[in-house]
């Protein structure tokens, strides 16, 4: 199910995963009109990021703070009030309970949505065994939807490859954001659970992180066209 709320250029998020506010900057000149809607993570977050996050709030680009909060309830709470006065339409927080219930209570009142990551990206069966659980992704991603809409929670991040069943699970009413996007022919890196636009757009992605296959282009503003471009085919 494709919500017709979203317009179709603010479902592509970029993420600004760069090093420092005036390289930033530039790759927002750069970009222009191409994008509606940037993603501020660790690396431009830890250097100056979060007031560059206001000004482009101020200035009509739509912003996703991928902060991936995760601490004490009283502590995320704290966090997310402060957070609340940037601007910002996305703040992430880990998936879990206590985590979520206390930014979902801390966010009321602001245009702030909270989304919860499911499950990261980088992330397959193996790596979550590692790392000590007993379910495999697809199972703890759909487990952690069902938490997270009990709690409120606005939205999920999770791969593409989940977007079908969690539609399944929330309907239309969370909204589902999808890193480990990648166009056809683009570099995997890190990634392990991706898809290219077209098709996360066809299974349920409501907006599509994009970081390196537009940060890394020789020209980033024909890349961040040339997936609008597939969104758009997804969508026609
Ligand atoms: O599960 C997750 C959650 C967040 N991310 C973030 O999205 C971008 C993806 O960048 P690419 O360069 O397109 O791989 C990056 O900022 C991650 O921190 C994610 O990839 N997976």
């Amino acid at each position: 199910m494709q919500p017709a709320r979203i317009a179709p250029r603010d479902r592509l998020i970029v993420a600004l995963d760069l090093p420092s506010v005036a390289s930033a900057e530039a790759m927002i000149d750069r970009l222009g009109d191409a994008v509606t809607f940037y993603k501020i993570g660790y690396q431009l977050g830890y250097a100056g990021g979060l007031i560059l996050a206001k000004q482009l709030a101020g200035s009509g680009k739509k912003v996703f703070l991928d902060l991936k909060l995760h601490d004490i309830g009283n502590t995320v709470a704290r966090g997310v009030e402060s957070v609340a006065g940037l601007g910002a339409t996305f703040l992430t927080v880990h998936a879990y309970p206590q985590t979520m219930k206390a930014a979902v209570e801390a966010r009321a009142g602001s245009g702030l949505k909270i989304l919860a990551v499911t499950v990261l990206t980088s992330y397959d069966d193996t790596d979550l065994h590692a790392a000590g659980y007993r379910l495999n992704v697809s199972d703890l991603v759909e487990a952690r939807a069902k938490q997270a809409q009990a709690l409120g929670v606005d939205g999920l991040v999770s791969s593409p490859e989940e977007a079908a069943a969690l539609r399944k699970i929330v309907g239309d009413q969370m909204n589902l954001v999808t890193p480990g996007i990648r166009p056809a022919g683009s570099a995997t890196g890190d990634q392990k659970r991706i898809m290219t636009p077209a098709r996360a757009i066809a299974a349920g992605a409501d907006y599509l992180v994009v970081g390196r296959p537009v940060m890394e282009a020789a020209d980033p503003k024909a890349s961040a066209e040339a997936i609008h471009a597939e969104i758009a085919q997804a969508l026609a």
